[in-house]
């Protein structure tokens, strides 16, 4: 008997276990090394994918018992596949082979384990040419059967000759017995535990009675011989998975006319086995425990992350519900951060005003599978998709260290290899919180000063958009996710709809409280071993579009990986930086061609594109994987000095920083003293704020009656800026209503601004406070803490262009003033005073106030106005965090962790 155990990982030359989309599989064709394509009845040669459509479970039918215990699988209900497994394993039991796949719960993808069961038919090479890697990349020589006897997961099949020589060649008598002095075993586990020490859970899955089975086999039964005697029970089987695939060969394309695959068809139509699936998964995952030694979630133990997770403060979510299976929470990321690590996307629950932040579910997986419908782009919908779907079911596949020693100095943390990553290898997906349109910008504000970047931007869509209007398709990142495309007819008429969106899609993804591994890695200039790749997996939507990162070159162990964060700028503007560089972080990086910024400031003027396109791709091209960062809170009493920069990208004032000194008195009182502060970049915000986020972006309040009165303020507003008009498309300016959001931009309590202001040149805001209201300041909003008072009013002033007019941020904070409280005498310009309040209305505008300000320096009325509302715990559980000054202002993501019902 010879037993051979060969660990087989991530290797196009081995058998590789990934989610596909692949629709023409009908058939197995794997060659997993040692067997051709000949030997499986139901290959189809030049098939680039292999269904294995097994699920792990106990409920399903097992393989027949007189079969050792090789493959485990269920098939899914196509009898084809589930022929051509039976019939794949009756060919390796004729050619005396069987194979298992040895999957860990949540990496089913990384650890197979090939075990080959010679019988009477020899199978290995007796030479020493084939070739044995382990992973410290030291090759191995010498008689295969022994190494892989031995064979531990460090060890790699990378060559054809050793697949094609034990096909061929006789196993010598003196080997064969060499070998089985050291293979011959008892049981089916033991040899494997010999062979791998893989996940224990899954040697569970050897049943006594396919030990038996296999031990008869170990006494050199013929292979017809071979039959189970007694009853066989059930195989105890933990882990579950579904719809993966077998690859191989990927450089073979698909036969042309090669049959859609019926099976897959049909269960994306009915979705029946996909909802089962994901339930049994579910359960499965619950039932492995919350905790992994890595403190991470579930799905993702490969990566270590050190120094950074507290196991006594933190908790993984999976005790709580499955549905939080993919997140670990890990302390002090910042100083006073709780950070979430995280393996997929969240985004805002629906309509929930809170913006409480879900994870994708996963059965929203489901996506994946299906036909992208971007028609012409080309959006690397094989590959990429699959490896995206594989990723955020389990996790990334290669060890990976998150620690300091990074080459920008100790105090920085980067991402290094743990083991050698081949080129092509999509590694990670860029995971974080997708920002709604608008938020980047506001959060940009609030993180820059506290030297937070770790957003980052599907850059290029907007490239893309802009192509299509010239009938031309180019996707960002090129390789898999990339390339162009020739624009299809039948989308041709679609193409201004889909500029619609660019002022709605969500377009970055904010890492900074909850992310992966991805907000780790560093940046270099030049010669970055990775690069970001957008993916579309079936729409033009944050469900349907992510950023995988990809390895560029076969990395190294111990080796950093690293990304050009400015990958999308075009040589004339890197050229420009270089000439006169500028920007937000000096580049650490050490590249000869370094451009001297992490963030450099970007010429947006050499945009030439219409006015909102500009402004969103100057928000998208300024950091590509960047910006955002916030201010530290100052005062608690009386002076707050408030101003916003420019979000960094130097563009000479397109959105350029406005100030407002603020006074905040004991009752309330905002008062606008001065204009802009040049150079100014803080914005800072009370501090006893420990989040703040967006309420809402009122892009819409004027009636018809206010627009009236409004209508000198736009024609002046017009004059000053012709590129406004061309910006707006048709959509009027949004700041005119005491009425639809309480929020009135040149209204009466405004107008009173001004005339206290004369010639200033600003607009009065005028913020009707009711906390009387639910929402307070918000129309029907489930707030919580109503707004009780204006701390700052930050605006865009005029230097510059001011053809970017963009957001006027009223951050408001719940615990400053009593609710109903009088409020004292408007103080200068921008007084607080009590609305009147008479009839019916009297008993809600009790408690009523009318706050206004100027708005220094604003020459036309913003188009959005955004209201943020500012806390003092974070909705993440374990109470507020400690205060940092460096990160108080930073913006919280509000996680559920509580189990859902
Ligand atoms: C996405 S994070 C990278 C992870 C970061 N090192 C950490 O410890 O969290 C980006 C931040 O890393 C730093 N950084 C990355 N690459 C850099 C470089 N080449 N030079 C200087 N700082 C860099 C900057 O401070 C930047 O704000």
């Amino acid at each position: 008997m010879l037993w051979q155990n060969a660990v087989v990982q991530k290797g196009w030359l081995s058998v590789r276990l990934g989610a596909s989309t692949c629709k023409a599989e009908t058939a197995f064709c794997i060659e997993p090394g040692w067997i051709s394509a000949q030997e499986l009845p139901c290959a189809v040669p030049g098939s680039r994918h292999t269904e294995v459509p097994w699920i792990y479970s106990d409920a399903r039918p097992l393989p027949p018992p007189e079969y050792p215990p090789h493959v485990v699988y269920v098939p899914q209900g196509l009898m084809s596949s589930r022929t051509a497994f039976a019939n794949l394993h009756k060919s390796c039991l004729e050619k005396g082979l069987a194979i298992k796949f040895v999957t860990s719960a949540s990496t089913p993808n990384l650890q197979v384990v090939l075990v080959l069961v010679a019988g009477h038919q020899p199978l290995l090479p007796t030479s020493n040419s084939g070739r044995i890697s382990s992973d410290s990349g030291q090759e191995v020589t010498g008689p295969f059967q022994t190494h892989l006897v031995s064979a531990s997961p460090n060890y790699h099949y990378h060559d054809h000759d050793l697949q094609q020589q034990h096909q061929q060649q006789p196993v010598s008598n003196a080997t064969a017995a060499a070998v089985d002095s050291v293979a011959v075993t008892p049981a089916t586990s033991e040899v494997l535990q010999q062979a791998a020490g893989h996940d224990m859970t899954c040697l569970d899955t050897v049943s006594p009675a396919a030990t038996a089975t296999t031990a008869m086999m170990a006494t050199g039964t013929p292979a017809q011989a071979r039959k189970a005697t007694g009853p066989v029970p059930a195989w105890k089987i933990q882990a579950c998975f579904n719809g993966y695939f077998l690859l191989f060969k990927p450089e073979r394309d698909l036969q042309p006319g090669q049959p859609y695959n019926i099976w897959w068809k049909r269960r994306n139509s009915e979705r029946r086995n996909r909802d089962r699936d994901v339930l049994i998964w579910r359960e499965d995952l619950r039932q492995l425990g919350p905790r992994q030694p890595n403190g991470l979630p579930q799905s993702e133990q490969a990566v270590r992350l050190q120094g950074y997770w507290d196991g006594h403060s933190s908790q993984c979510g999976a005790a709580a519900s499955p549905r939080l299976l993919h997140c670990g929470q890990v302390q002090s990321v910042m100083s006073d951060h709780t950070f979430l690590y995280v393996t997929r996307p969240w985004w805002p629950r629906p309509g929930d005003p809170q913006r409480t932040l879900e994870p994708s579910r996963s059965d929203q997986l489901d996506g994946f599978l299906r036909e992208c419908n971007c028609g012409e782009m080309k959006c690397g919908k094989l590959r990429a998709r699959q490896e995206l779907k594989r990723l955020r079911e389990e996790g990334v596949s290669y060890q990976l260290d998150v620690r300091h020693g990074s080459c920008l100095g100790k105090e920085h943390l980067g991402v290094f290899a743990g083991e050698p990553i081949p080129a092509g290898r999509f590694l990670f997906e860029y995971v974080g919180v997708w920002l709604l349109d608008g938020e980047p910008e506001a959060r940009e504000k609030v993180y820059e000063p506290a030297g937070l970047h770790y957003l980052y931007d599907l850059s290029h869509r907007y490239e893309l958009f802009e192509e299509r209007e010239v009938r031309r398709i180019s996707v960002v990142g090129g390789g898999d996710g990339g390339g162009g495309g020739a624009f299809k007819k039948r989308r041709a008429n679609r193409a201004v709809a889909a500029d619609d969106l660019h002022a709605e899609v969500p377009l970055v993804v904010d890492a900074t409280n909850v992310g992966n591994v991805a907000r780790f890695v560093n940046h270099r200039c030049e010669g970055a071993n990775l690069i970001s790749v957008n993916v579309c997996m079936g729409g033009l939507d944050e469900n349907h579009m992510t950023i995988l990162i990809r390895t560029l070159r076969d990395i190294q162990p111990g080796e950093e990986l690293t990304l050009d964060y400015q990958a999308g700028l075009e040589p004339e503007e890197k050229e420009r930086i270089r000439a006169k560089p500028e920007g937000l972080v000096p580049c650490r990086c050490g590249a000869a061609s370094c451009l001297g910024f992490v963030f450099p400031h970007i010429d947006r003027a050499v945009r030439t594109w219409s006015g909102k396109a500009r402004r969103n791709a100057a928000g998208s091209r300024r950091l590509l994987v960047t910006m955002a960062m916030s201010s530290p809170a100052t005062t608690t009493t009386t002076t707050s000095t408030s101003s916003i920069s420019d979000s960094g990208s130097g563009d000479g004032g397109a959105v350029a920083a406005a100030a407002v000194d603020a006074t905040t008195t004991a009752a309330g009182s905002v008062v606008s003293t001065g204009g802009p502060v040049p150079g100014s970049r803080a914005c800072k915000l009370s501090d006893h704020l420990d989040r703040v986020e967006v309420i809402k972006a009122m892009t819409d309040l004027g009636s018809s009656e206010q627009q009236r009165q409004l209508q000198p303020l736009r024609n002046q507003r017009n004059q000053q800026s012709e590129d406004n008009i061309e910006d707006d498309e048709g959509d009027e300016y949004c700041c005119v209503s005491a009425e639809a959001g309480n929020i009135s931009l040149g209204g009466s309590g405004a107008s009173q601004v001004l005339r206290d202001r004369p010639g200033s040149g600003s607009l009065g805001l005028d913020l009707d406070l009711d906390s009387g209201k639910a929402g307070g300041l918000m129309e029907g909003g489930a707030v919580a803490s109503p707004f009780l008072e204006v701390v700052s009013v930050v605006s865009p002033d005029s230097r510059g262009s001011n053809a970017d007019c963009e957001d006027v941020i009223v951050v408001s904070c719940a615990a400053a003033v009593e609710p109903r409280r009088a409020p004292g005498p408007g103080v200068g310009s921008g007084a607080v005073r009590d609305k009147g309040a008479e009839g019916e209305d009297a008993q809600r505008l009790a408690a009523a106030r009318v706050v206004s300000c100027a708005l220094p320096g604003l020459m036309a009325p913003p188009k959005r106005i955004r209201l943020l509302r500012a806390t003092a715990s974070s909705a993440v559980p374990g109470g507020a965090p400690q205060q940092d000054s460096r990160t108080s202002g930073v913006p919280r993501d509000a996680v559920e962790l509580a189990p859902q019902p």
